[in-house]
């Protein structure tokens, strides 16, 4: 009997030391990922539909807090559109939306703040303190971060053809960006978690949609890399198929052909100014795919689809 357990153990000592290589391969394939992002700045857009569950968003920390850990700077800027809509119907106001942007009254704005700023902004930061790293919870508000102007919405009438002006309240686009907290923050070992609040001149408080704060913070970064994480594998042809890499010309015939609608229209907007104003490239990707993003950043492959100019 004694040889057969001799033989055993061997098997299982083989099967283990195959299982480290196997680990040790995959460091190995992450190592010249690991040497050309460090030091880089990786502005990551996490959506409100992307966040699913406490887990999915405990996986998403255990990512921003391994990106901070071997040197790259990740800055967060979330979303919570589903969010602030559900808290809305609770409170009975209505949600109504012109191109995909919420229309913002003074009691919107009230609502969305204090989900986007007190709700989701917390719980972000305490699941990457619970994965051992440091986050700063800030909006645009903090040190002059973000400041807002009023969004202009122009729509042409299907009918008339006339061009009409539609007024969304406080609804703000990035005017200006200071990154003076963003950098202060990073080199104290800190992951900046910003809210999609900013605050105008005028002192109104704006409701900035968070594709669009975070492609304005990534230009203004010159970020390596925009991630803009959501619910579909990346950017689908007309058969469903992932596209892996477009360019500028690309998305805009994917627009003009009608491949591309709905949220992913100014998703895509967002990611050709951020690679037109200095970010170097920018992925959609799918945030509901547990560690997404090193999957993104640490494999040959990648995932999801890349655009760079
Ligand atoms: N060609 C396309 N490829 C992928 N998604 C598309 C495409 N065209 C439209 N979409 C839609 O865009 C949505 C993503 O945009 P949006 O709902 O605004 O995301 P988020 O809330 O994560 O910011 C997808 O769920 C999908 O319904
Ligand atoms: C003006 C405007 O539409 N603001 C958005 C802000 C949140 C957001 O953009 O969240 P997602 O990324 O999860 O959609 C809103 O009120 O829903």
């Amino acid at each position: 009997m004694a040889p057969a357990i001799m033989a055993t153990n061997l098997d299982a000592n083989d099967a283990y030391r195959q299982a480290m290589l196997e680990k040790a391969e995959t460091l190995i394939e992450a190592l010249p990922y690991l040497q050309r992002y460090a030091g880089k700045t990786f502005v990551v857009k996490y959506g409100g539909h992307a966040m699913g569950d406490p887990a999915a968003q405990q996986d998403f920390a255990q990512d921003v807090v391994l990106m901070k850990a071997i040197g790259i700077n990740p800055v967060v800027v979330h979303g919570g559109g589903p969010q602030i809509g559900a808290m809305l119907k609770k409170l009975g106001v209505e949600s109504r939306f012109v191109d995909g942007l919420r229309v913002t009254d003074a009691t919107t704005a009230e609502i969305a703040e204090m989900v986007l700023s007190g709700r989701i902004n917390k719980e972000l930061v305490s699941w990457i303190a619970a994965a051992g790293g440091k986050a700063l919870g800030i909006s645009g508000k903090d040190a002059g971060l973000v400041t807002a102007t009023k969004v202009e919405k122009v729509i042409v009438d299907p009918d008339s053809g006339d061009e009409l002006i539609v007024d969304l309240g406080f609804v703000g686009e990035p005017a200006a960006i200071d990154t003076t907290i963003l950098h202060t923050a990073s080199a104290a070992g800190m992951i900046p978690v910003i809210a999609p609040i900013g605050v105008g001149e005028d002192g109104h408080t704006y409701n900035i949609n968070a594709d669009t704060m975070a492609g304005a913070i990534a230009a203004a970064l010159g970020a390596a890399r925009l991630f803009l994480l959501t619910d579909v594998p990346g950017v689908l042809d007309k058969n469903k198929s992932l596209l892996t890499d477009l360019t500028p010309a690309d998305i805009a015939v994917l627009s003009e052909d009608g491949t591309i609608s709905g949220g992913m229209i100014p998703k895509l907007e967002t990611c050709v100014h951020a690679v037109e104003a200095g970010c170097e490239a920018a992925v959609v990707l799918d945030g509901r795919v547990p560690h997404a993003m090193l999957l993104e950043i640490f494999t040959a492959r990648g995932a999801g689809t890349l655009i760079r100019a």
